[in-house]
């Protein structure tokens, strides 16, 4: 019997241009247990991606900000602090860096997202003074609430679906995974991973982005079979 998989969608189940990989539509349907989409993109991103994927809904949106549990969904965080940073941020001069449309944030609700080129200093500094805290995932600077985690959120779709968090295995490339990797039973960071990611992980993959991830999944898969 395969383990419930925890998968972190930027770096971990994408190639080095971004894009999803391919072979997870093949993949992750006939995975035999839960599959969790834990990821820092605001809440739409995970649930088209399941959509597509035709598996379950099981997300963690927004670095656990909002978790979906097929019909349940509970939020965590002040939405409304992290909003807060962004309005002083901007006023300060900086922006978010999206433009006009700023699709990163159009659907986010608990925390804010703003693009790595813009100045990380003054954004710190602005998220303290707000009770407030920035994660880097490598792909963006999120400010959100101190307690709110993707590892909290493993926690909670773990009770709702009656299993224990160390049944699952994660797969994760960034900052933002390292809680997870904290609740976990067995974590994996592939080799594109930041420094934090790759030293909470239980074991560091040879192979980087989704080709690391499959050979993960594969592992695992043939050590089930056994
Ligand atoms: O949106 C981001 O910044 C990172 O997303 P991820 O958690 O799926 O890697
Ligand atoms: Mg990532």
């Amino acid at each position: 019997m395969v383990p419930p998989l925890v998968l972190d969608i930027d770096g971990t189940m994408t190639r080095p241009d971004d894009s999803i990989d391919p072979r997870f539509f093949d993949l992750l349907p006939r995975w035999d247990a839960p599959v969790v989409i834990a990821t820092g993109k605001a809440f739409p991103y995970p649930v088209s991606l399941c959509h597509f994927l035709q598996i379950p809904e099981l997300v963690i949106a927004e670095n656990g900000g909002i978790v979906l549990v097929d019909d349940d969904i509970t939020r965590n965080g002040d939405g409304d602090a992290a909003r807060r940073v962004a309005n002083a941020y901007e006023e300060a001069g900086y922006e978010l860096g999206w433009g006009k449309s700023d699709l990163t944030n159009r659907w986010r609700e608990t925390e804010i997202a703003v693009r790595r080129d813009q100045p990380l200093g003054p954004l710190s500094e602005l998220a303290s003074e707000y009770g407030q805290e920035v994660v880097d995932t490598g792909f963006a600077y999120h400010v959100k609430s101190s307690g709110v985690s993707k590892g909290m959120g493993i926690k909670s779709v773990a009770e709702l679906l009656g299993r224990d968090p160390e049944e699952f295995v994660a797969v994760g490339d960034s900052e933002n995974d390292v809680s997870t990797f904290g609740v976990v039973g067995e974590s994996y960071a592939v080799a594109n991973a930041d420094e934090k990611a790759k030293r909470a992980a239980g074991t560091v993959v040879e192979e980087s982005y989704s080709t690391g991830t499959i050979s993960i999944l594969e592992e695992i898969r043939e050590r089930s079979d056994e």
